[in-house]
C-alpha cells in the first residue's frame, strides 16, 4: 500500500447535554480525524482514524493541538519517509515511529487510519483483524456529575429505559457515596460502577471504603496516573475491585499494574495505549493473567465507536464497555448512528471500520483541514 496524502481534519460537534467529570465539563467535542489517501495496484481508498485527545490538558498530557502538531511535523512525515524505503503497513507503523517519543493518541489515530485503509483494500473487517468473536457487544453508559441527586436519578432512569446494561457514575470528592446510595435505593442491584478520574488520594481511603457497601462492579482510577503503588495499597483496603484507566498507558504499564496488585480490572482505550494493535496485546496479557478488561470511551464519533465495538468483541472483554449509542452524546454523528438494540451495539461487518463519514456531516462540523502530500 502506498500513501499519497494524509489529511488532518478538526471537527466541532455539540454534545446533546453537558458532560461533567471530576476534571471538566464539556459541552462540545473537537474530534481530530486522520484521513489516509492510499492506493495499491491502482485501487484507491480512504483510511480513517480518530484521535481521542481532548482540547485541554485535563485527561492526559496530550491535547488536540499537540496531537495535530506531532502528526503534522513528525508522524506523517515519518510514514512518507518510511514508504520511500519499503511499503507502509499498520503492523510496522509503531516500530517505524518508536524514535518519536510519547504522543500515543496521535500515533494511535494514524495507525488506525493506516489499518482502516489496509483492511478496506483487503476486504477484511476491523473485528476480523482484531479477533472479535461476537457480532455485537453489550452497551454500558457513562453518567456525568449532575447538579442534584434528583437530576441524576432522572438521567439514570432514562438510560435504563433505553436499555443500557451497565451504569457508570462519575464521582469526585463531595459527589460519591450519596449518588451511589441514591441510585442503589432507587434502581436496586443494577450493574453499577464508579469512575473518579484520579480525583482522590490515599488519604481518602477510609471514605472510599464506604463505597464497599454498594456492591459495585469496580472503582475506576481513584488515584493519580502514576500512583501504581498507592492503588495497590488502596486495593488491599477495599472490597470493591480496583480498575485502572489513565495509568495503563502501555503493555508494560499493564503488566506492572497487574503484578503489583494495582489493577484487578483494566479499562482499555486504544488511543491511550498507542493504538488498536497495542490494545489487543494488552487484552491478551490481561487474559493470560485472568484480569477482565472492558473498552473505555472518549466521546468518539462513529469512526472511533466502530473501532471500539470491534475491539470490545474480543473474548477477554467480559465487562460491558463505555460504548454507548451515538445519540448519548451527539444529535448528529458523522457516520450512520450507532443505535442500542436490546442493550447491545452491533459490530460493523464491512471492510475496515465498516462505516465512513457522511459528507454532509463532515461539511457541517469541519473546523479546520490540513493536507500533507507524500
Ligand atoms: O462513553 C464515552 O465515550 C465516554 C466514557 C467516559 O466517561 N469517558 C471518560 C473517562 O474518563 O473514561 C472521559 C473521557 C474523556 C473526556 C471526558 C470523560
Amino acid at each position: 500500500m502506498r500513501v499519497r496524502a494524509v489529511e488532518l481534519l478538526t471537527l466541532r460537534m455539540p454534545l446533546v447535554t453537558p458532560f461533567t467529570t471530576s476534571f471538566s465539563t464539556q459541552t462540545e467535542r473537537f474530534p481530530l480525524l486522520v484521513r489516509v489517501l492510499a492506493e495499491t495496484d491502482g485501487r484507491e481508498v480512504d483510511g480513517w482514524g480518530e484521535c481521542v485527545a481532548l482540547t485541554d490538558l485535563v485527561y492526559s498530557s496530550e491535547y488536540l493541538d499537540s496531537a495535530r502538531e506531532v502528526l503534522r511535523r513528525y508522524l506523517v512525515p515519518a510514514v512518507f519517509a518510511a514508504q520511500a524505503r519499503e511499503a507502509v503497513t499498520a503492523d510496522g507503523f509503531a516500530e517505524s515511529v518508536r524514535h518519536i517519543l510519547g504522543h500515543r493518541m496521535a500515533k494511535a489515530a494514524l495507525e488506525m487510519a493506516l489499518l482502516d485503509a489496509e483492511l478496506r483494500l483487503a476486504g477484511v473487517s476491523f473485528g476480523e483483524r482484531l479477533g472479535a468473536t461476537t457480532a455485537s457487544v453489550p452497551s454500558g453508559v457513562s453518567v456525568g456529575i449532575h447538579d442534584s441527586i434528583d437530576a441524576l436519578l432522572g438521567s439514570v432512569g432514562d438510560y435504563l429505559d433505553q436499555g443500557y446494561v451497565r451504569i457508570k457514575l462519575k464521582i469526585r470528592p463531595g459527589w460519591d457515596v450519596e449518588p451511589v446510595r441514591a441510585v442503589r435505593d432507587r434502581f436496586g442491584d443494577i450493574p453499577l460502577q464508579v469512575d473518579a478520574n484520579t480525583a482522590y488520594t490515599l488519604a481518602d481511603a477510609e471514605h472510599l471504603r464506604l463505597l464497599d457497601a454498594y456492591d459495585l462492579l469496580l472503582i475506576e482510577q481513584p488515584l493519580g496516573e502514576d500512583d501504581i503503588r498507592e492503588h495497590a495499597l488502596l486495593a488491599r483496603r477495599m472490597r470493591t475491585p480496583m480498575c485502572l484507566d489513565e495509568s495503563i498507558v502501555s503493555t508494560d504499564a499493564a503488566r506492572d499494574a497487574i503484578e503489583r496488585g494495582a489493577a484487578a480490572i483494566i479499562n482499555i482505550k486504544a488511543g491511550r495505549v498507542g493504538g488498536y494493535l497495542a490494545a489487543v496485546r494488552i487484552h491478551d496479557l490481561a487474559r493470560e493473567a485472568g484480569v477482565p478488561v472492558w473498552c473505555g470511551g472518549m466521546l468518539e464519533t462513529g469512526l472511533g465507536r466502530a473501532a471500539n465495538t470491534a475491539l470490545a468483541g474480543l473474548p477477554g472483554f467480559t465487562l460491558p464497555g463505555d460504548i454507548s449509542a451515538s445519540a448519548r452524546f451527539f444529535a448528529q454523528d458523522i457516520t450512520e448512528p450507532f443505535v442500542l438494540q436490546d442493550g447491545r451495539i452491533r459490530i460493523p461487518a464491512g471492510p475496515g471500520l465498516g462505516v465512513e463519514p457522511l459528507p454532509d456531516a463532515l461539511e457541517e462540523f469541519s473546523q479546520h483541514a490540513l493536507t500533507l502530500e507524500a
